[in-house]
């Protein structure tokens, strides 16, 4: 299998705190990568440096075999849009928008025909169980059902890596388990693949692979026995 995204020596400081103290992972095409470690470890800074939203200090983050971290900001964005899908703890939808629009947004920002993004948002909500809330605001949905939309809204737009920051952090377990089953059978199912914040052992029990933060850097490998 071949690589898709990987962190070499990745260092990150916030003023005087040292969030990635020589990050190297790699995560290949078609993997499910969970990425844990106390709080505080630097997971959170790592998964936006590998989503190209955060530029380390020092240290390359690759993508697809080019340097992610050498792109302008401009063409970043442009590739995040059109190739990554970002999940966070709490959903972020626009409040004003019913959850088919906000699903359908990155699709409208790429500049798709509107009947056929708000086509594709619904047939997104209806495969993480969330069609029947289409039509209701952020602020009338219970927090599985903002998750739900807010996954279906990272992968409308048919994205090669998923990066996700605790998803499911903020739902009771019996909700958090369906939600990620949810988003790992989607991402499964179009062959995405997914790297995934969680301090919870068991999400990272569903990951094909584990990797442990600490202190800003990555723990070696158990050795199988
Ligand atoms: N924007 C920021 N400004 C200042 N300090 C930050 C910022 N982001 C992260 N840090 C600091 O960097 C360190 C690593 O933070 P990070 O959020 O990456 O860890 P984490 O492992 O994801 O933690 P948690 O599990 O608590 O979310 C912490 O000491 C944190 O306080």
């Amino acid at each position: 299998m071949s690589v898709l995204v990987a962190a070499h020596a990745v260092r990150k400081s916030f003023g005087r705190t040292e969030a990635l103290r020589g990050a190297t992972m790699s995560v290949d095409d078609g993997e499910v990568v969970a990425v844990t470690g106390r709080s505080g470890s630097g997971k959170s800074t790592l998964l936006m440096c590998l989503a190209g939203v955060l530029r380390p200090d020092a240290g390359r983050i690759e993508y697809s075999g080019g340097r992610l971290d050498e792109l302008s900001e401009r063409d970043r964005t442009r590739l995040r849009r059109r190739e990554f899908g970002v999940v966070l703890q709490f959903g972020q939808l626009v409040p004003e928008l019913t959850a088919v629009q906000n699903v359908a947004l990155p699709l409208l920002f790429e500049r798709h025909e509107r009947a056929a993004a708000m086509r594709s948002a619904m047939s997104w909500l209806d495969r993480l169980g969330a069609g029947d809330v289409a039509g209701a605001r952020p602020g009338e949905l219970s927090g599985g059902e903002a998750q739900r939309v807010a996954i279906a809204r990272a992968l409308v737009t048919g994205p090669r890596a998923i990066f996700a920051d605790e998803p499911t952090g903020a739902l009771d377990t019996v909700s958090g388990d369906q939600v990620l089953t949810a988003l790992l059978t989607a991402a499964r199912s179009s062959y995405a693949t997914v790297v995934l914040v969680t301090h919870d052992n068991r999400v990272a029990a569903h990951a094909d692979r584990e990797i442990v933060l600490r202190d800003g850097a990555v723990e070696p490998a158990a050795v199988a026995r």
